[in-house]
């Protein structure tokens, strides 16, 4: 059975937890369905973390869209969300709404997810879910224009970010979406909001909410390098990676690999031709 929006919306009123990681290949889609997740997020830190860009700025919507199909192909089940990349939604409501029918048109996407809640981006909100797609918002640090917010900075720790943490909290809400992620935010101001939410809040940095979504590659250990502090990681592939890759080094350059049962075998006639073939040109 997949998920739906509206199995998502019973899970939190049952007070279960929804668990959401992001994917950005047909692999990492196909590990996340098999562990068994609710939902899947095409996040733009693929830009980071699969296209090695230094922001999730420049990636383009060519890229994010062969992401977000290949991860569809991956993920029969699982919610699909998709992050729309910056440039995408920001001109007018109409160019929102031909991105958001791109990523359900020719990638699959369950819905797309949009960052900020000021009042352009509500009404970005609102066309998207007029025109019948489902939007998850994305409030607290929105990395897409983290150069306005003074850098990768955690959000509402000042009066003045947690009061618009707030604020952008109940109007995405309003605005209709049907989830929203709340990246980076101290967890007693999160807690403040929460019970006033009718809809699920996802958090990444913001302690204990309704449902939580990490970074696969930051949570598998392939990420390298400083990661933010909220991460946690259950495994350490990128060692898993280069062992791997090093021992069939070792092996090559030692003549161990190939073995025998990783070659071809002829037929006696095949070998014969091949033969008089050799001794005629080097004749
Ligand atoms: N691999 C990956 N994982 C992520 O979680 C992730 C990305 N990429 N790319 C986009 C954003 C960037 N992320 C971040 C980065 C830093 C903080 C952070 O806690 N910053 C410090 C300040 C650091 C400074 O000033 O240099 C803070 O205390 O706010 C939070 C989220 C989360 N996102
Ligand atoms: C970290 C999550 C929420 C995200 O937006 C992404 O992976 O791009
Ligand atoms: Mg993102």
């Amino acid at each position: 059975m997949s998920v739906t929006t509206a199995k998502l919306a019973s899970m939190k009123a049952a007070g279960e937890q929804i668990v959401m990681v992001t994917a950005y290949d047909f692999p990492s889609a196909r590990a996340a369905e098999k562990a068994g997740v609710d939902m899947v997020l095409v996040g733009d830190s693929g830009a980071n973390v699969v296209l090695g860009y230094d922001t999730t700025a420049e990636v383009s919507m060519d890229e994010m869209l062969t992401m977000a199909a290949a991860a569809r192909r991956g993920t029969k089940t699982a919610f699909l969300v998709c992050d729309v990349p910056f440039g995408s939604t920001e001109v007018s409501d109409e160019q929102a709404v031909e991105t958001a029918v791109r990523f359900v048109k020719e990638a699959g996407a369950d819905a797309v997810k949009l960052e900020g809640g000021n009042p352009r981006r509500l009404s970005r909100i609102r066309a998207i879910v007029d025109a019948g797609i489902p939007v998850v918002a994305h409030v607290g640090l929105t990395p897409q224009t983290a150069v306005a917010l003074g850098g990768m900075r955690a959000q509402g720790r000042t009066a003045e970010t947690a009061s618009r943490f707030v604020r952008e909290m109940f109007a995405v809400q309003e605005a209709g979406a049907f989830c929203v992620v709340v990246e980076a935010v101290p967890a007693d101001v999160v807690q403040l909001v929460l019970e006033h939410m009718q809809i699920p809040v996802i958090g990444i940095g913001a302690g204990a909410a309704h449902g939580q979504v990490l970074v696969q590659h930051d949570l598998l250990g392939i990420t390298e390098g400083p990661m933010a502090s909220f991460v946690k990681s259950y495994a350490r592939l990128n060692e898993a990676f280069a062992e791997g890759i090093g021992a069939y080094a070792d092996e090559v350059r030692s003549g161990v690999f190939p073995a025998g049962e990783h070659c071809y075998k002829s037929k006696p006639e095949a070998l014969e031709a091949a033969r008089a073939e050799v001794n005629q040109l080097s004749s």
